[in-house]
C-alpha cells in the first residue's frame, strides 16, 4: 500500500489543501493520503493556533466519506519540534506494510536540504512535489525519488480564512461545508 503524507497545521484545513490532496490521489503515485496534523510548527508562532484536537476534528470533518483520505495524530505524542525524519521512522515502525511518500510544495523542496536528516528521508521515501508560486531552485540532486505532480495554483491560505472570519465575512466555498459548519458552531477564529 502506497501512502502519501501531507503535513500541516491545518488551522483550518481549506480547499487549497483538499485540491492538492485529490490531485495526488489522481496522479496514481499513491493509494491513500494521510493528513498529518502538526501540533505546532516551530516557524509559525501564532496566537490563533487552535488546539491540535480541534484541528484534527476539522480535518476529520473535511474528509468524511472519502475512502482514500485518512488523518494521523502521530505527532501529538512525539517530542517537539517534530522533525519529519523522526515522524517517518515512527510511522514505518508502526506500519511495516506501507510505503510512505512525502507530499511537499516546490517552496519546501527548495529548502529541503535544510531539513533534518534529509538524505535519510530521500534514501527511503519518494517526494511528490506540487507547484508553489515564486519557487527557488532546489539545492538537492533531482533523483528518481522526486516526482513533480502538476496541480493548480490556488492563492488561498489558512491565514486568509482566519482574517475573513475575524472581519465577519463568509468562508463559504473556501473550506469544505462540514468545516464551515464546524467553525460556525464552535465560533472559532472570531
Ligand atoms: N493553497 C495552497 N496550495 C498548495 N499548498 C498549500 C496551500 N495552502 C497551504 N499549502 C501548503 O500545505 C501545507 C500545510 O499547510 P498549513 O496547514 O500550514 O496551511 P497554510 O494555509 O499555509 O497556513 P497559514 O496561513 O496558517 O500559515 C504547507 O506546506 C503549505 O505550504
Ligand atoms: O523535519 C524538518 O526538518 C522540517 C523542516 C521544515 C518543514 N518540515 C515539515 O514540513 C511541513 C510543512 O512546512 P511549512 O513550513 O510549509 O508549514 C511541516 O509541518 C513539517 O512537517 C520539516
Amino acid at each position: 500500500m502506497k501512502v502519501g503524507l501531507f503535513f500541516g497545521s491545518f488551522n483550518p484545513i481549506h480547499i487549497g489543501h483538499m485540491i492538492i490532496a485529490q490531485t495526488m490521489i489522481d496522479s496514481g503515485h499513491i493509494d491513500e493520503l494521510w493528513f498529518v496534523i502538526s501540533p505546532q510548527n516551530p516557524f509559525k508562532k501564532n496566537k490563533n493556533l487552535l488546539h491540535e484536537f480541534d484541528r484534527l476534528d476539522m480535518v476529520d470533518a473535511a474528509i468524511t466519506g472519502h475512502t482514500q483520505f485518512r488523518t494521523s495524530d502521530v505527532e501529538f505524542n512525539l517530542p517537539k519540534p517534530s522533525y519529519t525524519a523522526h515522524t517517518l521512522a515512527v510511522l514505518c515502525e508502526k506500519h511495516p506494510d506501507k510505503a510512505f511518500s512525502l507530499i511537499i510544495g516546490g517552496d519546501n523542496l527548495a529548502s529541503f536540504h535544510k531539513w533534518k536528516n534529509h538524505e535519510t528521508i530521500l534514501a527511503h521515501h519518494n517526494l511528490l512535489v506540487y507547484p508553489r508560486p515564486n519557487t527557488k531552485t532546489p539545492q538537492i540532486a533531482l533523483t528518481d525519488r522526486i516526482h513533480f505532480v502538476n496541480a493548480p495554483l490556488l492563492d488561498i491560505s489558512a491565514t486568509f480564512i482566519r482574517t475573513k472570519i475575524k472581519n465577519g465575512h463568509s468562508i463559504k466555498y473556501l473550506v469544505p461545508t462540514e468545516v464551515e459548519l464546524f467553525i460556525d458552531r464552535k465560533k472559532f477564529y472570531q
